[in-house]
């Protein structure tokens, strides 16, 4: 495990639902946190039965015994980063919020999780205004695809063009870094490279961009989740915002290239977290980064 300049072990805190299968949710976290060597700890919103098929059902967690997991954790391990996954309603994002801003972390990771890849909503529709209101203010990244930051802006992304107004919109309502992720985005959407997946960064008033080749599958369950924790992992560790999306968007590209050919489940099968951690992002002079063969290569557009 990774220990900080003070020489304690990297603890990284998600709280999230439980993904059955094992392939997003809690389980995605932990095994993305392990791989990174960050200490891994999980306070549940939510219980999902689900597999590769879809969602079969939903178990929601009361908000008081939410709040009394985060306690667990804070008053005896101490949290040096947290993501925020599936929220799943009003009661429970309050009491999240309201606890992170009683510890006053500086460190939060917020995955806007809303919909199951299969339609399957895991945020009630009514909750989304409070998630705007409550935990945007209180992240430093929030990383939604997207169908996700539609919900957030209020409008329809239609193009490239409007997926940079949105982040600077949603930026807007609190946090420091936006990341919409390309995984939904249609290939005609970014011209001249169909073939690539681009992830657009908005921080510090500047755009940018994070590509890779995008693997022909549709074994993508968890990418979200994948990618959202190895972002905290790498704050975890001391990273820079754009040195943790670049290291995760590196790690994602393997963890589902990797995954193509596995045989676990017979939908929509899971990312794969045994991907090796890519070596370091250097952030260099361009706005446009393309990892191709292992490294990171760039590129002008
Ligand atoms: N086919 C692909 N090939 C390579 N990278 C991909 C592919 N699909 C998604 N990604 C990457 O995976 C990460 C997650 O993106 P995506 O837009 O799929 O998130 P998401 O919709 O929130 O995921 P989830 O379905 O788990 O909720 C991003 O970094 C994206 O670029
Ligand atoms: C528990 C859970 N969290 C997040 C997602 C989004 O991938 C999912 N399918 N399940």
């Amino acid at each position: 495990m990774i220990r900080t300049d003070q020489g304690h072990v990297v603890r990284a805190l998600t709280i999230a639902g439980s993904d059955s299968g094992g392939g997003a949710g809690i389980q995605a976290d932990l095994k993305t946190m392990h791989q990174f060597q960050v200490y891994g700890m999980s306070v549940l919103t939510s219980l999902t039965a689900q597999n590769t098929n879809g969602v079969q059902g939903i178990y929601e967690v009361t908000p008081e015994f939410v709040r009394l997991q985060l306690e667990s954790v804070y008053t005896d391990l101490g949290i040096d980063v947290v993501k925020t996954g599936m929220l799943v309603n009003t009661k429970i994002i309050h009491t999240v919020a309201s606890f992170l801003r009683e510890i006053d972390i500086e460190k939060v990771v917020v995955d806007p999780v809303m919909v199951a890849k299969g339609g399957t909503p895991l945020l009630r529709q009514e909750s989304v205004e409070i998630l705007k209101d409550e935990l945007l203010p209180l992240a430093m990244v929030i990383t939604p695809n997207v169908v996700e930051a539609e919900e957030l802006c209020g409008y329809s992304i239609r193009d490239f063009e409007d997926c940079h107004r949105a982040a600077i919109d949603i930026a807007a309502l609190g946090p420091r870094a936006v990341i919409v992720k390309g995984g939904h985005m249609p290939p005609d959407w970014i011209k001249d490279a169909p073939n690539l997946v681009v992830d657009l960064v908005y921080v510090g008033g500047e755009f940018t961009y994070f590509a890779s080749e995008r693997v022909d599958t549709y074994k993508t369950h968890g990418t979200g989740c994948t990618f959202s924790s190895a972002i905290t992992s790498m704050l975890a560790r001391g990273a820079s915002i754009l040195e943790s999306v670049g290291m995760a968007k590196a790690f994602i590209y393997e963890a589902v290239k990797r995954a193509k050919t596995w045989d676990v489940g017979a939908g929509h099968g899971p990312t794969d977290q045994s991907a090796p951690i890519p070596a370091r992002f250097e952030p260099m002079s361009s706005a446009f980064y393309v990892f191709r063969n292992g490294r990171w290569n760039e590129e002008s557009r």
